[in-house]
């Protein structure tokens, strides 16, 4: 233990204070070649028989990006493992054909994340290893307290990364500070890769390093990273005491708990104090896969539903999830479950990579690239105006592939063609007397930006067919016949002349 550096004796204590590895185990250690993830692989080594690790296995993945510096990154880790006599395994995708695949408008960084992840997690069954151990540092803790705090994410999610995951990825450095980081290679003698756009503000993380933490250190006097981090552990600790009181509540309150489908006692729920009940109902939402892309708005309305509502009363939140009450009881259903027994399940989003037929809910939906417009012109205008409200012409060249047809989502805003300003469709749907049952049955196209069409009723401003419009696709909806309405909804109506008015506005 004497002979270890400071830097070795603080990554021990932080390893043994957390249980991040047991003896006999082995670890793969995910290495970039940057300064953390090298001082980590170095520190483990130095550990090695001190901790008794069964292996150090070196994984490094190269994301097919930044050309020869990255070719150079993988050598120099295979080479220090090598130098090490650590096996090593490395692994490549092309991270921006990966992204363009997906579609989900991921950014270039979260992209790499994603292909990262997922090779490190294969390569860790595949190896039998018990741990996965990646670099993150008090600098990258403090970045991300802030990045969660500005996102909004609330308080459990300030305690932002932790020593030690469920799936078994622990970070043994999380205690040390870039510099320390910094001044451990130095001694040791130890050269690393350096990412070049790491120093550029390219991301919200980047600039957040390189401009906001610096003044807001300049700004405060104050060591603000470690105090970030401070917050991380204290929303840490939090955390877990809530993880405790909901697991307890849960057993009392959960009546049915399938994978797509929960029932709590409404009574229960609705005598907690708001930060309980929105817990609870947070946990009922993510059990059936709603963690993401939910506001505080959402949490609101549903705390509402639960305290205020009439029974029979349902909200639908993103990704078709519906919560709704019913007597006693609060069924959180996911889109292909449905909260009220006998109610049909609402359709899941439907993707539409391209012109073809699809069926969404008791929908037909036919997309097509519009070969039967004519040059622009009257006779076009004429051809768009009579195409009726179950069909609309978009401009191909304004859509952000690919298209998406799903349910209305409270939130949904759009432009309608003509209007200056955008609406709810809530209000729309609303306004248009659509019963508040058939609302979720309303076919809403959207692409990768925003809503392009809500079916039957407008077209989004942006996609409209202007004379500028060189390729025009055609998107209808047909109403399959079912045994309640044997009659297909007819083409055409009164709206059809409107649509075209507001289209050359
Ligand atoms: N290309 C890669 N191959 C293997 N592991 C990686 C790779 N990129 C990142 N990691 C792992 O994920 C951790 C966090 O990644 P991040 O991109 O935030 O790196 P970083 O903080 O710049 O660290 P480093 O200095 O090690 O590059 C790294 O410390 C490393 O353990």
């Amino acid at each position: 233990m004497d002979r270890l550096h400071p830097f070795e004796k603080e990554t021990a204590a932080h390893i043994q204070r957390h249980g991040l590895c047991l003896p006999g185990e082995t670890i793969l250690v995910a290495v970039s070649g940057g300064p953390d993830s090298t001082a980590l692989f170095c520190a483990l080594l130095a550990l090695r028989h001190l901790l008794g690790y069964e292996r150090l296995v070196v994984a490094h993945f190269h994301h097919g990006l930044r050309g020869s510096d990255a070719d150079a990154d993988e050598r120099f880790v295979a080479e220090e493992a090598r130098r090490a006599g650590c096996f090593f395994v490395s692994g490549r995708e092309d991270v921006e054909a990966y992204r363009k695949r997906q579609g989900r408008g991921l950014s270039l960084e979260m992209a790499a994340r994603e292909c990262r992840r997922r090779f490190l997690f294969a390569e860790r069954e595949r190896l039998g290893a018990h741990r996965l151990a990646v670099g993150h540092t008090a600098d990258d803790q403090a970045e991300e307290v802030l990045l969660r705090l500005l996102r909004g994410t609330g308080p459990e999610g300030l305690a932002a990364m932790r020593p030690k995951t469920p799936e078994g990825v622990v970070r043994p450095i999380l205690w040390a500070s870039r510099r320390d980081v910094l001044a451990y290679l130095e001694d040791k003698g130890r050269g690393f890769r350096e990412d070049a756009t790491n120093r550029e503000p390219i991301c919200r993380r980047n600039r957040l390093r390189l401009q906001v933490l610096p003044a807001l250190e300049r700004i405060f006097q104050a060591d603000v990273r470690a105090l970030l981090c401070r917050h991380a552990e204290l929303a840490a600790r939090d955390a877990d005491y809530w993880r405790s009181v909901l697991a307890s509540l849960w057993d009392r309150c959960a009546l049915e708990a399938t994978a797509g489908r929960v029932v709590l006692d409404r009574r229960i729920v609705a005598r907690e104090h708001p930060a309980v009940r929105g817990r609870i109902l947070r946990k009922a939402l993510e059990h059936v896969g709603l963690s993401w892309g939910l506001s505080m708005e959402h949490v609101e309305n549903v705390q509402r539903l639960v305290t205020d509502s009439q029974s029979g009363r349902a909200v639908v939140l993103p990704k078709g999830v519906r919560v709704a009450v019913e007597g006693n009881r609060v069924v959180v259903a996911s889109a292909g479950e449905a909260p009220f027994p006998g109610e049909a399940p609402l359709p899941e989003p439907l993707r539409v990579e391209g012109p073809g037929e699809y069926t969404w809910g008791p929908w037909r939906i036919r997309l097509t690239r519009a070969k039967d417009l004519p040059p622009p012109g009257p006779g076009r205008e004429r051809k768009i105006r009579e195409c009726g409200p179950w069909t609309a012409y978009m401009d191909a060249d304004a859509v952000a592939w690919p298209l998406q047809v799903r349910s209305f989502q409270p939130g949904d805003r759009f432009r309608p063609l003509g209007m200056e300003g955008t609406k709810k469709v809530h209000d729309l749907l609303v306004d248009a007397k659509v019963p508040k049952s058939e609302r979720a049955l309303v076919p809403i196209v959207t692409d990768l930006q925003k809503i392009c069409w809500i079916a039957g009723r407008r077209l989004d401003h942006r996609v409209r067919v202007t004379p500028e419009t060189r390729n025009t696709l055609k998107i209808s909806c047909q109403k399959l016949p079912s045994l309640d309405s044997p009659e297909e909804v007819p083409i055409g109506g009164d709206r059809s002349r409107e649509l075209a008015l507001e289209c050359w506005d």
